[in-house]
């Protein structure tokens, strides 16, 4: 299989037949010698990962670019990466690196790996393990069905700073290299909020990402407290991939469940767009092992291993050692398998090599450690020990012999997104075809049917698939190597590759009926709030309005109606709000006038309210609400609540809540589908019977069903609160009081009208020539949405939840910082918040050594 940037010359996309391939490290590991020099050497792990890269960079047209982190800077000889102290001076920083440095460091890594296009990733070398934390702390264990201990979530917090600034600074260098045209492929669960980042600043750029390890289901993850901007991270890209179609399920009932998505196997609708989500297991570089496998080195090596067991049979294991890879079930298993066939204690050995990682838990060690022992003073003698066991990563020539040397090779992953030790396996046993015991929660399982599965939590069943394995004919062997390899070699990693290219580049051709890259584009359908626009905006306004919706917006929808009152963090930052005198505030609400005036008007009386849809509007600071309806007919109420009574008797826990002016039936407390089936056949009751005889409008809501005269809505307040400065009176803004900041909040279908408003004063002021804000960019107008919406919207951006609106506010008070939420930042070269008090330190400090350097 290929895919050449040619093969799409008239699929109407414009592509730039480049690829930024964004990982999290780079193929090379930068270390300091004694004499003081900085030197790199390859790194180990991920080499299907850069095998991919090198595939596009050699064997295609592509102009491939690798983007990533340095990695952690080693002193020589030093096993663990030196961090600089928190109290240390960053000019006595044992790893300083000039910016000379850097580019000589730069160029090794390029030659290294015979490719011009890497770009390393500096990141500030203060506590260098920080970059991880969240990833490895936090998202690993969860996506690998492991719960942490519950916390005060202070240390989350900050790995959750640094995991955000980690993003940030891969959004920054795809930024500064990026070309239109170019595709962005992003890899694995360091850089879930990338996407997202990019789609903010870069609209229209094509982007995939792929999960290298398992996505869990929607019971675990929704335990993580970031789920939502993780969620909406990813789905900044147009294309998601995963291991297998459980992950890939699992993520998809995420989006229902935890954004309100609308979903089928193959797509989120996000906002009336799509994401193309799928699945492509990651396979290995066939060709290239099969080279090394059967060298002279790998054949003296497999000798020396028959030797050293004295040519018993051998099982093999080679697993890193941390709770999902099952090397403490493999060891149970094993014991279990020579109680229960004693007849091979003497004839097996298991070879178990476990390499420990940076993150590695005592506990596992210590306990595997107990496992071995106990096995081999159970059943070993002084010339027969069952299990040797290596805390080690053996070189590649010795790994190579030993799945070649292997009987059976035992893989007892309790979950892993994909195990390419069973697919080397099952290469290296292609002349001698012995068979593969494979975990069925391994990712490799989806691609390798015809390997023995097992269940590794099944101790007597693991020991029953050893002994029949063991006992296998030859030709059976042979007969299920064929199909193992066809399945190995119909999953290359060069496969994958092109697959999820091609795949990707379908989607987008705007001639098979998918939108493009549409969604993100400026006549598209909303991407986040750009916050750093608004911010700028704001900062540079004079007259600023607000105009919010408020359940659901401000406040989180809840059962009950009257539970929703205003959070002591929402009052806190109105007054805030309200005490800048550039700043009009208003709160546009279905709500009541009673409502609005207990928790609002008496809290904060600078503030502008409408209630019910539009109906009754109160100036700021007066206190004095005029009722817009106050010469309406109102004979519809009686019928109306006729209706609203019928549905209520047939639906258990609905209720009727009356208003001034305007009725809502609420069925939220009823049975889900019951709710809305009852809430449609009310609707359409009532515009058949009501609608026809009077002038109301029936409008469907979050689980309710409202109806108001069809005179007044929050389109028209809008309307009056942006070109009036007495909505009340109509009285028309003079030449200069026009607001140049607008930012205009809503949940719900009744808000679409503000929305609406917004853009249609938007287009009049272009037409008519009105003189842009401070920016010179446009009007400074923000009709924004807020999600979870699978609705079609009018609105320019989108923010997910309330709480994400209290953060933006709070954001333009100098109240939240940028990093709490995605998507905002510019970080300097040393991992430093550009500009920032810190930075100029930093810079400060550097200035000095270099002096200091340079007189020594
Ligand atoms: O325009 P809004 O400020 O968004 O008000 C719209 C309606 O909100 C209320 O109902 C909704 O919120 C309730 C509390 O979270 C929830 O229980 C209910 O299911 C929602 O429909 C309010 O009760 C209505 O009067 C407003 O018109």
């Amino acid at each position: 299989m290929s895919i050449e940037p040619s093969d799409c010359k008239n699929s109407g996309l414009r592509l730039s037949g480049r690829i930024l391939n964004c990982v999290t490290q780079l193929p090379s590991e930068i270390y300091r010698t004694k004499t003081g020099e900085w030197e790199v050497k390859h790194i180990r792990g991920s080499s299907a990962l850069y095998a991919s890269n090198m595939f596009l960079s050699k064997h295609t047209k592509w102009e491939t670019h690798l983007i990533g982190w340095t990695g952690e800077l080693f002193e020589a000889d030093e096993m663990v990466p030196r961090s600089i102290p928190a109290s240390q001076k960053i000019e006595n920083d044992p790893l300083y690196l000039s910016e000379e440095d850097k580019r000589d460091v730069t160029e090794k890594i390029r030659t290294m790996n015979g490719n011009k296009n890497i770009h390393p990733i500096w990141l500030l070398r203060k506590d260098q393990d920080r970059w991880r934390q969240y990833a490895e702390n936090v998202i690993w264990p969860l996506f690998h069905y492991l719960l942490n201990e519950p916390s005060d979530g202070r240390q989350e917090s900050q790995w959750w700073y640094d995991y955000v600034k980690f993003n940030e600074a891969y959004a920054a260098k795809v930024k500064q290299l990026y070309k239109p045209g170019d595709i962005v492929w992003i890899h694995d669960y360091y850089l879930l909020l990338l996407p997202q980042i990019l789609r903010m600043e870069l609209p229209e750029a094509y982007i995939c990402h792929f999960l290298h390890v398992p996505f869990p289901s929607s019971e675990y993850f929704r335990c993580l407290s970031k789920r939502k901007i993780i969620l909406d991270g990813l789905l900044g890209a147009n294309q998601l991939g995963f291991q297998s179609y459980s992950f890939s399920r699992h993520f998809l009932s995420c989006c229902t469940r935890l954004l309100g998505y609308d979903v089928t196997p193959t797509f989120v609708y996000v906002h009336s767009s799509q994401v193309r989500v799928d699945t492509f297991p990651l396979g290995i570089d066939v060709t290239a092992l099969e080279k090394d496998v059967f060298s002279k080195e790998v054949n003296a090596k497999v000798t020396a291993l028959h030797e050293l067991t004295g040519g018993r049979q051998l099982i093999v294991g080679r697993d890193r050692l941390d709770t999902v890879r099952g090397v403490e079930q493999k060891l149970l298993a094993f014991d279990q398998f020579l109680e229960l066939y004693p007849e091979w204690i003497g004839r097996v050995v298991l070879i178990q090599v476990s390499f420990i990682p940076s993150y590695h838990s005592s506990r596992l060690v210590k306990r595997v450690s107990e496992l071995v022992a106990h096995i081999n003073g159970r059943y070993g003698t002084l010339e027969y020990t069952p299990v040797l066991h290596y805390n080690m990563r053996v070189p590649k020539a010795e790994y190579l012999a030993l799945l070649r040397a292997a009987d059976l090779c035992l893989v007892t992953s309790i979950r892993d997104g994909m195990n390419t030790t069973a697919l080397e396996y099952v290469v290296c046993q292609r002349t001698q075809g012995h068979p593969l015991i494979l975990s069925e929660f391994s990712g490799a399982a989806s691609i390798l049917p015809d390997a023995i599965q097992i269940n590794p939590w099944d101790t007597v069943g693991v020991s029953r698939a050893l002994n029949e394995c063991l006992l296998l004919s030859a030709p059976t062997k042979q007969a299920t190597e064929t199909k193992l390899y066809k399945s190995v070699v119909s999953h290359t990693v060069q496969d994958w590759t092109c697959k999820i290219l091609s795949s990707l580049l379908e989607f987008l051709t705007p001639s098979n009926g998918s939108d493009g890259n549409q969604r993100f584009s400026r006549n598209g359908i909303t991407p986040y709030l750009n916050k750093p626009k608004l911010l700028k905006c704001y900062e540079v306004a004079q007259k600023r309005l607000f105009l919010f919706d408020y359940d659901g917006t401000l406040t989180p929808i809840v059962r009950d109606p009257a539970a929703a009152i205003p959070s002591a963090r929402l009052l806190g930052l109105l007054k805030d709000l309200v005490a800048d005198k550039r700043n009009e505030v208003w709160i546009i609400s279905g709500r009541d006038e009673a409502f609005l005036e207990k928790w609002f008007a008496r809290e904060v009386p600078e503030l502008g309210l409408s209630a019910e849809h539009g109906c009754f509007l109160k100036n700021p600071n007066t206190p004095e609400w005029t009722n817009l309806a106050a010469s309406v007919d109102m004979n519809w109420q009686k019928r109306v609540e006729e209706v609203f009574q019928y549905y209520t008797e047939r639906t258990s826990g609905s209720f009727i809540e009356k208003k001034k002016v305007a009725l809502t039936w609420h069925y939220r407390k009823s049975d889900p589908e019951l709710g809305a089936y009852q809430g449609e056949q009310c609707r359409k009751q009532l515009e058949e019977e009501i609608c026809s005889q009077y002038d109301v409008e029936v409008m469907p809501g979050k689980a309710n069903v409202e109806v108001r005269p069809r005179f007044v809505n929050k389109g028209e307040m809008v309307r009056r609160i942006v070109l009036c400065s007495d909505p009340v009176k109509q009285v028309v803004r003079k030449h200069g009081e026009r607001p140049d900041f607008v930012l205009c909040l809503g949940d719900d279908t009744t808000d679409e009208d503000m929305f609406k408003t917004l853009n249609s004063i938007e287009k009049h002021w272009q037409m008519q020539g009105v003189t842009k804000n401070a920016t010179g960019d446009d009007y400074g107008l923000f009709p924004v949405t807020v999600g979870p919406a699978n609705k079609q919207t009018v609105a320019k951006a989108y923010l997910s939840d309330p709480q994400q609106v209290l953060d933006t506010i709070g954001l333009l008070l100098g109240q939240v910082s940028l990093f709490d939420t995605a998507g905002s930042v510019d970080l300097d070269d040393r991992g430093h918040l550009k500009n920032s008090e810190s930075a100029l330190k930093s810079a400060q400090n550097r200035k000095e050594y270099q002096k200091k350097a340079a007189k020594k």
